[in-house]
């Protein structure tokens, strides 16, 4: 059973991506196409999913790159093992082949010759920051190589598939496809959107408050909620907040983890009229960058550049200015965990693709009390916006319910 992509006739030479091509897309890498019948054994499935776990060791670290596993089986056995550290070091099939004794500092016997290769994404077949994985199996004698998803960089996109066949390898696409395009949505949606992948995530009462009306917001949620977060950002690249939540909540932002990794905490701030103690300018445990406009309050920049923070002056600041910049530095995921008015902002601009709500059950009443999305200028329930593919679970005495905006091609 196979399912053979069509992106690479789709629009493999293309940098930019059209609507219809993005549709293409992401039907290929297993994303708004109806479930498909199961591809591969059990076996197959089980060695794919060893592969992600593989490839969460990088979680946080590898971007603008994906994360990627990588798995060699002979005769039943895995004889080697693999995974993408970090953009710029090489793939995951270079470490698994240098496990199986290829390419090894000491001369091994190669154990990859006539095996199995799990790949959670397609191969590449480019001279990128590396060179093409394509050519590494082939020359290393792997019999089948069975993949995961789809790559949507339009210099891979079913090329690496491609040559692998042309070569006479077996090649099986779609193994665990879901678990693998759930794993890099951030990266996905980077490629085919020219932006990362926007976040927003809040913890509100059942009475959709989140905070009192004085403004007093700890704890909202539960212990485990708030772990949970803290695994949250440390799979992102960066956080966003705006000066208002600097101002109010003091926060951290940072994993609070033994060895996670520590996304960039961005501030959000037109004139720069924040605390000069914030705790975010006092930790060297997670990097900072304040976003202001040409020639915000030169002597509050001076400070914050004394104390190690990072200052970028934007033309404009708004939220799609901010995610455009960062993307531009290479970043596949960003978590909003601002207050409301930011936030409402940050929708309004398409800088938010997926929404993660903590609701606990509490209620703390207050017709003034804030809640997490401010005014969006909607006056009919007919403007709602409706989230798509959506989940709820428990988690410690709260409910997570997670959705997605429909998506729509970045114009620009
Ligand atoms: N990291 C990764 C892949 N990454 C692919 O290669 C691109 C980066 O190429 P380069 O600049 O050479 O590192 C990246 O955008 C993605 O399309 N491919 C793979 O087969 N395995 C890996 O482990
Ligand atoms: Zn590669």
């Amino acid at each position: 059973m196979d399912n053979s992509p069509v992106v690479a006739q789709a629009d493999a030479s293309l940098a930019n991506y059209t609507q219809e091509s993005i549709h293409l897309v992401e039907s290929a890498v297993g994303l708004n196409s109806p479930p498909k019948e199961k591809i591969g054994s059990d076996f197959d499935s089980r060695m794919m999913l060893r592969c992600l776990e593989l490839a969460r060791r990088a979680l946080g670290r590898t971007s603008p790159n994906p994360l990627v596993g990588a798995v060699i089986v002979k005769d039943g056995e895995i004889v080697g093992e693999g995974f993408h550290p970090r953009a710029g070091e090489p793939h995951a099939e270079v470490f698994a082949l240098r496990a199986a004794g290829v390419g090894a500092a000491s001369p091994q016997e190669n154990r990859a010759r006539g095996a199995t290769i799990y790949v959670s994404l397609e191969p590449c077949n480019h001279y990128g920051r590396t060179p093409p994985c394509s050519e590494g199996l082939i020359q290393a004698g792997v019999a089948k190589v069975v993949v995961g998803m789809v790559d949507p960089n339009p210099l891979v996109a079913g090329g690496g598939i491609a040559r692998l066949r042309a070569a006479g390898i077996e090649v099986l696409v779609g193994v665990e496809e879901s678990a693998c395009h759930q794993l890099n949505e951030a990266f996905v949606h980077r490629i085919l959107y020219k932006r990362p992948l926007g976040i927003l995530k809040y913890a509100m009462t059942l009475d959709g408050k989140i905070a009192t009306t004085s403004g007093h917001s700890a704890w909202v949620t539960s212990q485990e909620a708030r772990n949970e977060v803290h695994q949250l950002r440390a799979a992102c690249d960066a956080i966003i907040v705006g000066g208002n939540t600097v101002r109010q909540d003091n926060p951290y932002l940072t994993t609070r983890q033994v060895e996670a990794h520590n996304p960039l905490r961005v501030v959000m701030s037109r004139h720069l009229n924040l605390p000069e103690s914030a705790h975010l300018w006092q930790t060297a445990d997670a990097p900072t960058l304040v976003l202001t406009e040409k020639g915000a309050n030169p002597d509050f920049q001076e400070l914050l550049l004394k104390q190690g923070v990072e200052v970028v002056e934007l033309t404009l600041l708004t939220p799609d200015k901010a995610m455009a910049y960062l993307y531009e530095r290479g970043f596949c995921s960003v978590l909003w965990e601002c207050g409301g008015t930011l936030a409402a902002s940050a929708i309004a601009q398409g800088a938010v693709q997926k929404v993660l709500a903590f609701i606990a059950p509490k209620i703390i009443g207050g017709s003034i009390a804030p809640t997490p999305v401010g005014d969006l200028g909607f006056t009919t329930m007919t403007e709602a916006l409706s989230l798509e593919r959506v989940s709820w679970r428990v988690v410690g005495s709260d409910c997570l319910v997670e959705g997605y905006f429909p998506q729509k091609a970045n114009s620009q």
